[in-house]
């Protein structure tokens, strides 16, 4: 299977206000990618674009479909874009099953559905009296009706508790697994630093990093690295006076900044002590994504 989405110097306008410049990208089969930025950085306007409901030049090849401004078919690409707003009167089983009727599937399939999204006791109930949680669980059971090749998910852990966002990861790895794209937005950072193989951080509308997620938490940088060793006390004295940021963690372990490996490699032949780890220490995806932010910024002024 070949590339899912090939975005190329995508831009997207609202009247006559582009908001979105020259974003250009491709997504995997198998991979789940997650998009960062502040409020307003442009997250919901580049999943409108890719999906054909706002114009804007540069071309989008999502799922099989080429176009400017096309849009993919629901049997390729499933969305959940805000919390689902349909009428409050309608019986949340029956909205489900048309969906379902309108692409085509058995019914069967609405059950199954149902039960995948853990609303298999929904019985009569009306879509006004579900809660927002079970409303995003309904969406992401229309979302994946057809069996999409890719899902794009905007926040779609707005509203779900604790165990409802264990359980949307569970779907979001198990569709990844069965060859499924993902492009997934969320301010919970610990969620898509769990869940997502690569990073495109956005800001202003424009595309600041297109990263795998292990190089955008390394060149965040400054890098750290720690340091289990005999005479941590010495080592520590010699990096000091080379300038180095040390933390010492424990008796025999120091967390170490500014300083390159092959000279940390350097020093450790020469102190004279054992060294029984050195390793590189991953910033959080939140340190990281200020960093990237507060640099592309900096450089921008
Ligand atoms: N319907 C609209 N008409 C005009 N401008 C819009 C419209 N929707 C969004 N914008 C503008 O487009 C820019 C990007 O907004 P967008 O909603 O894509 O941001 P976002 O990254 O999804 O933010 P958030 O994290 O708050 O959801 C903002 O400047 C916003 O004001």
């Amino acid at each position: 299977m070949g590339v899912t989405v090939r975005a190329h110097r995508l831009g997207a306008v609202y009247g006559s206000q582009q908001r979105l410049f020259d974003v250009s990208f491709e997504v995997q089969p198998h991979e789940v990618v997650g998009v960062l930025g502040t409020n307003g950085a442009g997250k919901t306007t580049l999943f409108h674009r890719l999906l054909g409901a706002l114009p804007g030049p540069g071309t989008a090849w999502v799922a099989g479909y080429r176009g400017s401004n096309r849009a993919p078919s629901p049997h390729r690409v499933g969305a959940v874009l805000d919390s689902l707003t349909a009428h409050p009167g309608l019986r949340a089983r029956y909205l489900l099953a048309s969906w379902c009727q309108s692409l085509g599937l058995p019914q069967r399939r609405v059950d199954e559905l149902l039960e995948t999204v853990g609303l298999s006791t929904l019985e009569g109930r009306r879509v006004g009296q579900l809660s927002l949680g079970m409303r995003q669980r309904l969406a992401l059971a229309m979302a994946l009706a057809p069996q999409p090749r890719l899902l794009v998910l905007d926040e779609p852990t707005n509203g779900l508790d604790p165990l409802g966002i264990r359980w949307i990861n569970s779907v979001i790895i198990d569709f990844a697994a069965h060859g499924g794209a993902v492009l997934l937005s969320s301010h919970h950072l610990s969620q898509l630093d769990h869940l997502a193989q690569r990073v495109l951080l956005i800001d202003a509308g424009r595309l600041v990093t297109d990263e795998p997620m292990h190089d955008f938490k390394l060149s965040a940088g400054p890098l750290t690295h720690r340091v289990a060793c005999s005479r941590a006390s010495d080592l520590q004295e010699q990096l000091v006076r080379r300038g180095a940021h040390v933390l010492r963690t424990s008796t025999d372990e120091l967390l170490v900044t500014g300083c390159q490996v092959n000279e940390l490699a350097h020093l450790a032949h020469d102190y004279g002590g054992i060294i029984r780890l050195l390793a590189p220490e991953g910033a959080s995806l939140e340190t990281s994504f200020h960093r990237h932010l507060d640099h592309h910024r900096r450089s921008a002024a």
